[in-house]
Protein backbone atom coordinates (compact mmCIF):
# COMPACT_ATOMS: atom_id res chain seq x y z
CA UNK A 1 0.00 0.00 0.00
CA UNK A 2 1.41 3.30 -0.85
CA UNK A 3 1.25 6.58 1.24
CA UNK A 4 -1.12 7.69 -1.03
CA UNK A 5 -3.61 5.51 -0.41
CA UNK A 6 -3.92 6.35 2.97
CA UNK A 7 -6.59 9.70 3.58
CA UNK A 8 -6.34 10.11 7.38
CA UNK A 9 -3.40 9.06 9.87
CA UNK A 10 -2.41 9.44 13.38
CA UNK A 11 0.90 8.62 14.56
CA UNK A 12 2.25 8.11 18.33
CA UNK A 13 -0.37 11.02 19.47
CA UNK A 14 -0.81 11.48 22.96
CA UNK A 15 -4.05 13.25 24.50
CA UNK A 16 -4.23 14.61 27.81
CA UNK A 17 -7.05 16.76 29.43
CA UNK A 18 -6.48 19.53 32.09
CA UNK A 19 -2.88 19.75 32.07
CA UNK A 20 -2.51 23.26 30.69
CA UNK A 21 -0.37 25.25 33.24
CA UNK A 22 -1.81 28.10 34.56
CA UNK A 23 -0.43 31.19 34.53
CA UNK A 24 1.84 31.53 37.48
CA UNK A 25 1.19 27.69 38.54
CA UNK A 26 2.95 24.58 37.73
CA UNK A 27 1.27 22.31 35.33
CA UNK A 28 -2.03 20.31 36.18
CA UNK A 29 -1.54 16.67 36.61
CA UNK A 30 -4.81 16.00 33.81
CA UNK A 31 -5.77 12.59 32.84
CA UNK A 32 -4.28 11.12 29.96
CA UNK A 33 -6.73 10.02 27.34
CA UNK A 34 -4.20 8.09 24.53
CA UNK A 35 -1.30 6.90 25.30
CA UNK A 36 0.91 6.45 21.55
CA UNK A 37 -2.01 5.93 19.56
CA UNK A 38 -1.66 4.69 15.91
CA UNK A 39 -4.35 4.61 13.10
CA UNK A 40 -4.78 4.60 9.48
CA UNK A 41 -7.57 5.71 7.79
CA UNK A 42 -7.18 4.48 3.64
CA UNK A 43 -9.33 5.78 0.95
CA UNK A 44 -12.66 4.38 0.54
CA UNK A 45 -12.37 2.21 3.29
CA UNK A 46 -14.63 2.38 6.83
CA UNK A 47 -12.82 1.86 9.79
CA UNK A 48 -14.47 0.77 13.55
CA UNK A 49 -13.06 2.14 16.79
CA UNK A 50 -13.96 -0.11 19.65
CA UNK A 51 -13.54 -0.74 23.47
CA UNK A 52 -15.59 0.14 26.25
CA UNK A 53 -16.65 3.30 28.18
CA UNK A 54 -13.61 5.83 28.68
CA UNK A 55 -11.20 3.70 26.01
CA UNK A 56 -10.51 7.01 24.39
CA UNK A 57 -12.49 6.36 21.08
CA UNK A 58 -13.91 10.09 21.00
CA UNK A 59 -11.01 11.18 22.19
CA UNK A 60 -9.29 9.99 19.37
CA UNK A 61 -12.08 10.76 16.90
CA UNK A 62 -12.06 14.19 18.02
CA UNK A 63 -7.94 14.28 17.88
CA UNK A 64 -7.75 12.86 14.38
CA UNK A 65 -10.60 15.58 13.40
CA UNK A 66 -8.34 18.42 14.82
CA UNK A 67 -11.17 19.35 17.36
CA UNK A 68 -8.59 18.70 20.48
CA UNK A 69 -5.13 19.36 20.89
CA UNK A 70 -2.15 16.48 21.09
CA UNK A 71 0.27 16.56 23.63
CA UNK A 72 2.19 14.79 20.97
CA UNK A 73 2.40 12.75 17.81
CA UNK A 74 1.37 14.15 13.99
CA UNK A 75 -1.81 13.88 12.16
CA UNK A 76 -1.97 13.96 8.60
CA UNK A 77 -4.57 14.60 6.43
CA UNK A 78 -4.53 13.91 2.11
CA UNK A 79 -1.16 14.01 2.46
CA UNK A 80 -0.77 17.25 4.46
CA UNK A 81 0.76 17.45 8.31
CA UNK A 82 -2.33 18.97 9.74
CA UNK A 83 -0.74 18.67 13.63
CA UNK A 84 -0.18 22.50 14.11
CA UNK A 85 -2.50 24.11 11.46
CA UNK A 86 -4.30 27.10 12.89
CA UNK A 87 -8.64 27.23 12.50
CA UNK A 88 -7.76 30.00 9.10
CA UNK A 89 -5.35 27.19 7.61
CA UNK A 90 -7.76 24.43 8.90
CA UNK A 91 -11.16 25.90 7.47
CA UNK A 92 -10.93 25.24 4.02
CA UNK A 93 -10.23 21.51 5.08
CA UNK A 94 -13.42 21.80 7.26
CA UNK A 95 -16.12 20.80 4.92
CA UNK A 96 -14.07 17.26 3.89
CA UNK A 97 -14.04 16.33 7.67
CA UNK A 98 -17.37 15.87 8.68
CA UNK A 99 -18.98 14.54 11.68
CA UNK A 100 -22.22 12.84 12.72
CA UNK A 101 -23.19 12.84 16.40
CA UNK A 102 -24.43 10.22 18.83
CA UNK A 103 -27.71 12.79 19.47
CA UNK A 104 -28.81 14.50 16.23
CA UNK A 105 -31.32 16.76 18.88
CA UNK A 106 -28.03 18.34 20.14
CA UNK A 107 -26.48 18.87 16.90
CA UNK A 108 -29.73 20.09 15.05
CA UNK A 109 -31.05 23.46 16.04
CA UNK A 110 -34.28 22.69 17.53
CA UNK A 111 -35.88 26.76 16.53
CA UNK A 112 -34.53 25.96 12.25
CA UNK A 113 -36.38 23.99 10.21
CA UNK A 114 -34.69 20.94 8.43
CA UNK A 115 -35.12 23.04 5.20
CA UNK A 116 -32.81 25.57 7.12
CA UNK A 117 -30.63 22.99 8.62
CA UNK A 118 -29.46 21.52 5.36
CA UNK A 119 -29.84 25.27 3.07
CA UNK A 120 -27.18 27.14 5.29
CA UNK A 121 -24.10 24.65 5.23
CA UNK A 122 -24.73 24.42 1.58
CA UNK A 123 -24.74 28.53 1.09
CA UNK A 124 -21.76 28.86 3.76
CA UNK A 125 -19.47 26.58 2.21
CA UNK A 126 -20.11 27.81 -1.31
CA UNK A 127 -21.84 24.43 -2.75
CA UNK A 128 -24.88 26.35 -3.83
CA UNK A 129 -24.64 30.11 -5.22
CA UNK A 130 -28.83 30.87 -4.14
CA UNK A 131 -31.44 29.29 -2.29
CA UNK A 132 -32.45 27.40 -5.35
CA UNK A 133 -29.61 25.74 -6.30
CA UNK A 134 -28.88 24.19 -2.67
CA UNK A 135 -32.77 23.40 -2.46
CA UNK A 136 -31.99 21.01 -5.84
CA UNK A 137 -29.08 19.42 -3.92
CA UNK A 138 -31.19 18.42 -0.94
CA UNK A 139 -34.19 17.11 -3.34
CA UNK A 140 -31.72 14.61 -4.77
CA UNK A 141 -29.95 13.54 -1.02
CA UNK A 142 -33.90 13.68 0.75
CA UNK A 143 -33.98 10.77 -2.28
CA UNK A 144 -31.31 8.98 -1.36
CA UNK A 145 -31.92 9.04 2.56
CA UNK A 146 -35.20 8.19 1.73
CA UNK A 147 -37.09 10.78 3.89
CA UNK A 148 -40.08 12.31 2.44
CA UNK A 149 -40.02 15.76 1.78
CA UNK A 150 -42.84 17.01 3.62
CA UNK A 151 -39.96 16.68 6.33
CA UNK A 152 -38.44 19.89 5.32
CA UNK A 153 -40.98 22.05 6.83
CA UNK A 154 -41.06 20.41 10.09
CA UNK A 155 -38.32 21.14 13.08
CA UNK A 156 -36.10 18.30 14.47
CA UNK A 157 -38.44 17.45 17.55
CA UNK A 158 -41.26 16.45 14.82
CA UNK A 159 -39.12 13.69 13.27
CA UNK A 160 -38.67 10.02 14.70
CA UNK A 161 -35.22 9.02 16.56
CA UNK A 162 -33.99 7.30 12.97
CA UNK A 163 -35.61 10.16 10.88
CA UNK A 164 -32.94 12.73 12.73
CA UNK A 165 -30.26 10.57 12.31
CA UNK A 166 -30.83 10.12 8.59
CA UNK A 167 -30.78 14.35 8.65
CA UNK A 168 -27.51 14.32 10.29
CA UNK A 169 -26.37 11.57 7.61
CA UNK A 170 -27.87 13.69 4.76
CA UNK A 171 -26.54 17.35 6.32
CA UNK A 172 -22.73 15.65 6.26
CA UNK A 173 -23.29 13.65 2.74
CA UNK A 174 -24.61 17.26 0.99
CA UNK A 175 -21.33 18.76 1.93
CA UNK A 176 -19.03 16.07 -0.21
CA UNK A 177 -16.50 15.26 2.51
CA UNK A 178 -13.47 12.76 2.18
CA UNK A 179 -13.72 11.53 5.76
CA UNK A 180 -16.98 11.27 8.11
CA UNK A 181 -16.53 10.35 11.61
CA UNK A 182 -19.93 8.72 12.98
CA UNK A 183 -19.64 8.49 16.84
CA UNK A 184 -22.41 6.34 18.41
CA UNK A 185 -24.97 7.29 15.43
CA UNK A 186 -27.07 4.41 16.09
CA UNK A 187 -26.90 3.87 20.30
CA UNK A 188 -30.25 5.40 20.52
CA UNK A 189 -32.36 3.67 18.25
CA UNK A 190 -34.02 -0.03 18.25
CA UNK A 191 -32.26 -2.64 16.29
CA UNK A 192 -34.29 -2.48 13.35
CA UNK A 193 -33.83 1.48 12.47
CA UNK A 194 -30.38 0.49 13.16
CA UNK A 195 -29.83 -1.56 10.82
CA UNK A 196 -31.78 0.82 8.41
CA UNK A 197 -29.18 3.44 9.57
CA UNK A 198 -26.25 1.17 9.06
CA UNK A 199 -27.56 0.17 6.01
CA UNK A 200 -27.71 3.52 4.32
CA UNK A 201 -24.33 4.85 5.83
CA UNK A 202 -22.64 1.79 4.18
CA UNK A 203 -24.39 2.25 0.55
CA UNK A 204 -23.58 6.46 0.64
CA UNK A 205 -19.93 5.35 1.85
CA UNK A 206 -19.75 3.28 -1.09
CA UNK A 207 -21.54 5.63 -4.12
CA UNK A 208 -19.84 8.48 -2.60
CA UNK A 209 -16.08 6.64 -2.01
CA UNK A 210 -16.31 8.13 1.54
CA UNK A 211 -13.70 6.89 4.41
CA UNK A 212 -15.44 6.63 7.18
CA UNK A 213 -13.94 6.35 11.27
CA UNK A 214 -17.18 4.31 12.88
CA UNK A 215 -16.97 4.78 16.88
CA UNK A 216 -19.03 2.22 18.69
CA UNK A 217 -19.02 0.36 21.79
CA UNK A 218 -21.17 -2.60 20.15
CA UNK A 219 -19.33 -5.22 17.87
CA UNK A 220 -22.45 -6.35 16.26
CA UNK A 221 -22.34 -2.69 14.61
CA UNK A 222 -18.95 -2.58 14.02
CA UNK A 223 -19.04 -6.03 12.23
CA UNK A 224 -22.23 -4.78 10.38
CA UNK A 225 -20.10 -1.77 8.69
CA UNK A 226 -16.51 -1.83 8.80
CA UNK A 227 -13.73 -2.78 6.58
CA UNK A 228 -11.34 -2.88 9.77
CA UNK A 229 -11.73 -2.60 13.14
CA UNK A 230 -9.19 -0.75 16.01
CA UNK A 231 -9.80 -2.08 19.74
CA UNK A 232 -9.11 0.17 22.44
CA UNK A 233 -8.88 -0.23 25.89
CA UNK A 234 -7.34 2.40 28.50
CA UNK A 235 -6.93 5.08 25.59
CA UNK A 236 -4.09 2.37 23.89
CA UNK A 237 -5.11 0.30 21.05
CA UNK A 238 -4.96 -3.29 21.88
CA UNK A 239 -5.71 -5.24 18.89
CA UNK A 240 -6.25 -3.51 15.08
CA UNK A 241 -6.59 -5.84 11.57
CA UNK A 242 -9.30 -6.65 9.17
CA UNK A 243 -13.05 -6.77 10.44
CA UNK A 244 -13.53 -10.50 9.63
CA UNK A 245 -10.12 -11.77 11.07
CA UNK A 246 -10.34 -10.01 14.67
CA UNK A 247 -14.09 -11.46 14.61
CA UNK A 248 -13.01 -15.02 13.93
CA UNK A 249 -10.09 -14.84 15.77
CA UNK A 250 -9.03 -12.29 17.98
CA UNK A 251 -5.10 -11.74 18.78
CA UNK A 252 -5.59 -10.03 22.24
CA UNK A 253 -7.05 -10.97 25.08
CA UNK A 254 -9.12 -7.68 25.85
CA UNK A 255 -10.72 -8.35 22.53
CA UNK A 256 -11.55 -12.18 23.20
CA UNK A 257 -13.01 -10.78 26.65
CA UNK A 258 -15.40 -8.22 24.42
CA UNK A 259 -16.21 -11.08 22.49
CA UNK A 260 -17.13 -13.49 25.14
CA UNK A 261 -18.98 -10.76 27.11
CA UNK A 262 -21.16 -9.21 24.59
CA UNK A 263 -23.96 -11.07 22.51
CA UNK A 264 -23.59 -10.74 18.71
CA UNK A 265 -27.12 -11.06 17.80
CA UNK A 266 -26.90 -11.16 13.45
CA UNK A 267 -28.37 -8.35 11.76
CA UNK A 268 -31.50 -9.11 9.76
CA UNK A 269 -31.15 -9.30 6.02
CA UNK A 270 -34.65 -8.32 5.98
CA UNK A 271 -33.99 -5.03 7.89
CA UNK A 272 -30.96 -3.90 5.60
CA UNK A 273 -33.57 -4.10 2.40
CA UNK A 274 -33.98 -0.88 0.63
CA UNK A 275 -38.23 -1.78 0.78
CA UNK A 276 -38.46 -1.62 4.46
CA UNK A 277 -36.59 1.78 4.47
CA UNK A 278 -39.33 3.29 1.63
CA UNK A 279 -42.03 1.79 3.42
CA UNK A 280 -41.03 3.44 6.80
CA UNK A 281 -40.31 6.63 5.18
CA UNK A 282 -43.76 6.62 3.00
CA UNK A 283 -45.71 5.66 6.44
CA UNK A 284 -44.34 8.77 8.04
N1 LIG B 1 -13.37 17.01 28.35
C1 LIG B 1 -12.78 16.13 29.17
N2 LIG B 1 -12.12 16.54 30.27
C2 LIG B 1 -11.49 15.67 31.10
N3 LIG B 1 -11.47 14.33 30.90
C3 LIG B 1 -12.10 13.86 29.81
C4 LIG B 1 -12.80 14.72 28.89
N4 LIG B 1 -13.33 13.96 27.91
C5 LIG B 1 -13.00 12.68 28.20
N5 LIG B 1 -12.27 12.60 29.33
C6 LIG B 1 -11.69 11.38 29.94
O1 LIG B 1 -10.87 10.78 28.95
C7 LIG B 1 -11.02 9.35 28.97
C8 LIG B 1 -11.50 8.88 27.59
O2 LIG B 1 -12.80 9.39 27.35
P1 LIG B 1 -13.56 9.19 25.96
O3 LIG B 1 -14.84 9.97 26.03
O4 LIG B 1 -12.64 9.49 24.85
O5 LIG B 1 -13.86 7.61 26.00
P2 LIG B 1 -14.91 6.77 25.15
O6 LIG B 1 -14.25 5.46 24.88
O7 LIG B 1 -15.38 7.56 23.98
O8 LIG B 1 -16.10 6.59 26.20
P3 LIG B 1 -17.68 6.44 25.97
O9 LIG B 1 -17.89 5.15 25.20
O10 LIG B 1 -18.24 6.37 27.36
O11 LIG B 1 -18.13 7.66 25.21
C9 LIG B 1 -11.99 9.06 30.11
O12 LIG B 1 -11.22 8.77 31.26
C10 LIG B 1 -12.75 10.35 30.27
O13 LIG B 1 -13.22 10.49 31.59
Amino acid sequence: MSQSDILLSAKGIDVTYGAKRHLFGPPGVGIKALHSVDIEIRRGETVGIVGESGSGKTTLGRALLRLIDLSTGTIHFDGKDITHMSDTEMRPLRRRMQMIFQDPMASLNPRHTIRRILVEPLLLHGLATDRQAAERRIDAILDRVTLPHACLDRNPHELSGGQRQRIGIARAALLEPDFVLADEIVSGLDVSTQAQVLNLLKELSRDLGLSMAFISHDLSVIRAVCDRVYVMRQGRVVEEGDCERVFAAPAASYTRMLLDAIPLPEIDPKWLGRESLMAEASGA
